[in-house]
């Protein structure tokens, strides 16, 4: 419906550039929260009027809606009548934000031109069209092809543990994904791992002292998660083998999981000295029940696939032979679904829990912050580091 609206207006208003006028004389904003500052955001809004070439009508909707949740907030004004096509097709680029904070659509703004400007235009952010990559990063890929944004782990040597820089990869590839034209994003893993995990060598290797190295983790991790929490499109994972670590914990915030029956999920946060994250305090026990979250929060008991999915993490599980094929068709399937009506609906599914989950993760990171200056946790990593210790195998002290 709304494609067709679209093409509607688009003959009716070739030069949508001129509707969508950028009021920046109106602009009122509030102290910046995020990156972006007033600033940013007023050099942004120039930088669009000085664009040579004309971006396209769907990226100028982009832009509407964010400016507008930028500064308005979300959308409450009534929607305009059915021939009201240009003002209706604005509403509607706009209503689909949702509740996106006022500071995430300015930082989004600010990023979407960005990535408009001649000097970006050859970086490698790409521009979000079919069938192309995205973004590129050694450890992180991220392409677009067929409504679906993939974010895949790329580090199969590793067991694509994350790493410090691949935290950062991921947090631009969700804030790009939540403008960009799919409908749905996937996270998969490369090779035999869907993911191992926190590098546990990303505190060992960190510049500066060990406490400076937990801070650091702590605002990290916590914006991290802070960008799953606040993802408003569907999110899925495609988990293509063993998982470990925050990449089980992050499933809780997931909106399907679809599972090869050889992945696992281990969370062995006591045999490492530390404690729960990704909100998995709080969504694990909902989830799969107190008793069975314990077994897997405090003991590290690692689930199958099928275990996993009678607890309620995993949507279903196919046969690793059939697994790709069956699960890419499905998902394909789902990314013609009308998208602002899957947004709206994660909106409402979500809404009420957003603040706890907000709360939740900033006392988990102010936690693991202490646990990872702990002896136990010290010990562990350095275990893991010097090759004494894996999962599975019992720990030396
Ligand atoms: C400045 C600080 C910035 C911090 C940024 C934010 C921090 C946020 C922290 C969030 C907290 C999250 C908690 C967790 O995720 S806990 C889980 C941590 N993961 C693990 O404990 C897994 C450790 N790995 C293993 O036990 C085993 O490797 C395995 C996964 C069971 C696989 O065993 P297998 O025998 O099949 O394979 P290898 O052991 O030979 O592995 C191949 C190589 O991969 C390396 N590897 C694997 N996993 C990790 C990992 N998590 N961290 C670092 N390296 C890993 C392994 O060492 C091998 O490397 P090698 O070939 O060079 O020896």
């Amino acid at each position: 419906m709304a494609a067709v609206t679209w093409r509607q207006a688009r003959c009716w208003c070739p030069s949508l550039l001129q509707v969508f006028r950028f009021p920046v004389a109106q602009v009122h904003l509030g102290r910046p929260t995020m990156r972006a500052s007033q600033q940013d955001f007023e050099n942004a809004m120039n930088q669009v009027k000085l664009l040579k070439q004309d971006p396209g009508n769907q990226v100028k909707l982009k832009l509407y809606a964010l400016y507008k949740q930028a500064t308005d907030g979300p959308c409450n004004v009534p929607k305009p009548g059915v021939f009201d096509l240009v003002n209706k097709a604005k509403w509607e680029a706009w209503n689909a934000l949702g509740s996106l904070p006022k500071e995430t659509a300015r930082q989004n703004y600010v990023d979407l031109v960005s990535s408009l400007s001649p000097s970006s235009e050859a970086s490698s952010q790409g521009t979000h069209g079919a069938d192309e990559k995205v973004q590129e990063s050694k450890d992180i890929v991220v392409s677009s092809e067929d409504g679906i944004t993939k974010i895949m782990f790329n580090r199969p040597t590793k067991k694509n543990a994350i790493t410090f820089q691949m935290y950062q990869d991921i947090m631009l590839a969700l804030k790009n994904a939540s403008t960009d034209n799919s409908a749905i994003t996937v996270f998969t893993g490369a090779g035999d791992y869907y993911c191992s995990g926190n590098d546990l060598t990303n505190f060992t290797s960190a510049a500066g002292g060990m406490e400076e190295a937990a801070s650091k983790g702590a605002v990290v991790l916590r914006e991290f998660v802070n960008s799953f929490i606040d993802f408003p499109k569907p999110l899925v994972a495609v988990v293509n083998g063993p998982a470990v670590g925050i990449s089980v914990t992050l499933l809780g915030l997931f909106d399907a999981v679809y599972a090869s029956d050889k992945a696992t999920f281990h969370t062995p946060f006591s045999h490492l000295g530390q404690s729960p994250e990704a909100c998995s305090s709080y969504t694990f026990p909902r989830i799969m029940g107190s008793a069975k979250a314990a077994e897997v929060l405090l003991f590290g008991k690692k689930l199958t696939a099928r275990e996993a999915c009678a607890h309620g993490l995993v949507s279903e599980v196919f046969p690793e032979s059939t697994f790709e094929k069956e699960v890419w068709t499905r998902l394909r399937a789902y990314a013609k679904l009308p998208p602002n009506s899957m947004r709206i609906s994660k909106e409402l599914i979500r809404k009420n829990e957003k603040e706890k989950l907000h709360e939740v993760n900033a006392e988990e990171c102010t936690t693991l912050k202490a646990r990872w200056l702990s002896d136990e946790c010290i010990n562990a990593i350095m275990n893991f580091v010097s090759r004494k210790a894996k999962l599975g195998r019992p720990q030396s002290s």
